[in-house]
C-alpha cells in the first residue's frame, strides 16, 4: 500500500469492504467510499491509545485499510480488518510502517454493555452504525471459533481471506461460550472462552501482522505435538492473507489468531514474583525449579525443531545481528547514545567466539510474563512469539538456548526494581539488589542442573556470549519502555550502564 493519510477507495463488491489510501487502485470497481474514510479517520484516533499499539509516540496516519466481513448471526456486522499504518519520519530511522489485525463489530444502535469497548459511530458510506473493538463483542468472539471449530473459509482466494485449522490433536472448541478480554499488560489482545462441562480456552488475537508463520504457533504447537505439558495444549488457530506492499505479489499470508488451553487457577510468574519482593520473600526455591523447567523446554525444543552448529559464519551474523540492535536502540531513544562505543565493543566480541552451543529453537521474548504457575504441572511456558519489536523473520530460525536464559535474568532484575523504580530510599535499593541477585543466581543453578554447563563459569564461551545477550535485551527493553511505560526506563537503562561497567 502507498503511503498516503486516511483513505479515497472502497470496493464494491458485495462481499469484501476494502478500502485503501495513496493511489487509490484496489483491483477493479472502485468506488470513492466516504464510509472507509469514516472507518479510517476512527481508527486514526483509536488506534494509538490501544495497549497493543506499539508505534506510540509519533504522529500516526492510518494509510490503508482492507475489511473482511465475518460470518456471524445476528444484528450486528463481523468486520476483521486489517490497517496499514505509518508513524514517525522525522527520525533517523523514517517512517514506520506496520499493519494491525483490528476486529471490529458495527452494531446498527449502540450496544448495550460494550460502553467501553466504543470505537465510534459511522454515519454514512457502506459501513454504517455503531463500531466496536470486536475483541471485547461476543459476536466476533462467536464468529472467529466458529471458523477454526469448522475449519471455514471467508473472504475471496484471490483477494483477502481467512480460514480456520484445527489439528489433529486439537482441543474441542464450544460452540456456545461465554467471553471476555483478559486484562493486563500485553502486546495483542487474548480472550478467555469459557462453557460449562469444556476446557476453558484462551484466543490470542495477533495485533502486528507479519508475513509468515508465527513462531507462537509453531513453536508451542512443536512441543505440544511431542507431548510436553509445559506449554498450553493447542485448539486451533485462524490464517489468512493481507496486502503488504513488501510481500511478493503485494500480499501476505500468516497466523492471525491462536487458541490454546486457558490455565484457569494459574498465576504468572511476574504477579508471584512481585508479591515475593514486596513481602521481602525469598523467591530462590521457584526461581531453581523455573531454571530447571527452561532446560528441559530447550532439550525438548533440540530434539523436535531444526538445530544449527555455532560456525564461525553464524557467529559472525549473531555478531551483526547484536551491532545493528546498538544501531537501532542508540538512535530510537537519546539517553543511550552514550552507550554506543560500548555496546558495540560486546557485540564484536562475539564474532571470536569458538566452541559455541549449538543454535536452536528457543523462545525468544522469555521474561516472568511468560510462564505460569500452575497447580499440579509446575512452570508452564506462553507466548513463543518472540520479541513484538523484532520482524517476524529474524524470529523463526535456530537462535542461541542463552537468549532466554539472559531474558530471564533481566526479568529479575525488573521484578527486584519494580518497587524501587522513582524512590531514593538507599535501603529499598539495596533489599531489590539481594532479592535479584539470588533469584538470578538460583535460576542459573537450576538451568545448569539440567544442562551440565555453568555460564558463569568466567571465560567459557557461554558467559561471554550471555553477557552479550543480556546487553542486547536491555537495549530491547529500554526502546519498549520509551515506547510504552517511560517511568520504567530507568530499569533497563541502569542494567545497560552495569554490564558495560
Ligand atoms: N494459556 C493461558 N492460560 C492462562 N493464562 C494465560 C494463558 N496464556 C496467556 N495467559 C495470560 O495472559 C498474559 C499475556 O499472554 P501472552 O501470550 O504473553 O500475550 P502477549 O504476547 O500479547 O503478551 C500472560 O502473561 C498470562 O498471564
Ligand atoms: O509479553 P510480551 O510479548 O508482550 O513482551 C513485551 O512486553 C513485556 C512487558 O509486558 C516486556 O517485558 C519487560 O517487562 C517485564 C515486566 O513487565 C519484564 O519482566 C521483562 O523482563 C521485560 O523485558 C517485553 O520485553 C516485551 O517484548
Amino acid at each position: 500500500m502507498t503511503e498516503q493519510t486516511s483513505t479515497s477507495a472502497i470496493e464494491s463488491t458485495p462481499s469484501v469492504v476494502h478500502a485503501e489510501g495513496g493511489s487509490g487502485r484496489v483491483g477493479s470497481g472502485e468506488v470513492a467510499g466516504p464510509g472507509a474514510d469514516a472507518l479510517s479517520g476512527l481508527l486514526t484516533g483509536w488506534l494509538p491509545r490501544q495497549r497493543w499499539f506499539a508505534h506510540k509516540g509519533s504522529a500516526v496516519s492510518v494509510t490503508g485499510i482492507e475489511v473482511l466481513p465475518l460470518p456471524g448471526p445476528g444484528s450486528a456486522r463481523v468486520l476483521l480488518a486489517f490497517v496499514t499504518t505509518s508513524s514517525g519520519g522525522a527520525g533517523e530511522s523514517g517512517p514506520q510502517v506496520a499493519t494491525y489485525q483490528v476486529p471490529l463489530t458495527v452494531h446498527p444502535s449502540p450496544a448495550t454493555g460494550l460502553e467501553s469497548a466504543l470505537v465510534g459511530e459511522v454515519a454514512s458510506g457502506d459501513v454504517t452504525g455503531w463500531v466496536y473493538d470486536g475483541a471485547h463483542d461476543a459476536a466476533f468472539v462467536h464468529a472467529l471459533l466458529g471458523l477454526i471449530a469448522d475449519g471455514g473459509t471467508a473472504g475471496a482466494p484471490e483477494g483477502t481471506a481467512v480460514h480456520g485449522v484445527r489439528p489433529a490433536k486439537g482441543l474441542p472448541i464450544p460452540s456456545d461460550a461465554r467471553s471476555r478480554v483478559l486484562r493486563g499488560e500485553q502486546s495483542n489482545t487474548s480472550i478467555i472462552v469459557e462453557a460449562d462441562g469444556a476446557t476453558p480456552l484462551i484466543a490470542k488475537v495477533f495485533r502486528v501482522l507479519q508475513a509468515g508463520d508465527n513462531p507462537d504457533v509453531v513453536v508451542q504447537g512443536a512441543l505440544a505435538d511431542a507431548g510436553c505439558t509445559r506449554v498450553p495444549a493447542p485448539a486451533g488457530w485462524l490464517a489468512g492473507g493481507w496486502s503488504d506492499a513488501a510481500a511478493p505479489g503485494g500480499r501476505a499470508t500468516g497466523h492471525l489468531a491462536f487458541v490454546t488451553e486457558f490455565l484457569a487457577g494459574s498465576e504468572d510468574a511476574w504477579r508471584v514474583a512481585c508479591a515475593a519482593v514486596d513481602a521481602d520473600r525469598d523467591f530462590t526455591a521457584d526461581a531453581r525449579e523455573l531454571g530447571r523447567a527452561t532446560a528441559e523446554v530447550h532439550a525438548l525444543l533440540a530434539a523436535v525443531l531444526p538445530t544449527a552448529h555455532a560456525t564461525a559464519e553464524r557467529l559472525g551474523a549473531l555478531a551483526d545481528d547484536l551491532a545493528a540492535r546498538v544501531a537501532w536502540a542508540t538512535s530510537e531513544v537519546s539517553e543511550l547514545r552514550r552507550f554506543g562505543p560500548g555496546a558495540r565493543e560486546v557485540a564484536d566480541s562475539v564474532r571470536a567466539v569458538r566452541d559455541a552451543p549449538d543454535l536452536q529453537r528457543v523462545h525468544g521474548d522469555y521474561h516472568l510474563g511468560q510462564v505460569l504457575h500452575t497447580p499440579g504441572r509446575g512452570w508452564v511456558l506462553l507466548d513463543f512469539e518472540g520479541e513484538p519489536l523484532r520482524p517476524l523473520a529474524e524470529r523463526s530460525g535456530p537462535e542461541m538456548a542463552l537468549r532466554d536464559v539472559a531474558g530471564m535474568l533481566r526479568s529479575f532484575d525488573y521484578a527486584g526494581r519494580h518497587s524501587a523504580v522513582g524512590h531514593d530510599d538507599p535501603d529499598l535499593h539495596a533489599r531489590a539488589l539481594a532479592w535479584t541477585d539470588a533469584s538470578r543466581e538460583a535460576f542459573l543453578d537450576g538451568y545448569s542442573d539440567v544442562t551440565g554447563t555453568d555460564p558463569r563459569d568466567i571465560g567459557t564461551p557461554s558467559a561471554l556470549l550471555l553477557r552479550a545477550l543480556e546487553l542486547d535485551k536491555a537495549l530491547y527493553e529500554v526502546v519498549y519502555e520509551a515506547r510504552n511505560r517511560p517511568d520504567w526506563l530507568p530499569i533497563p537503562l541502569s542494567a545497560v550502564e552495569r554490564l558495560l561497567a
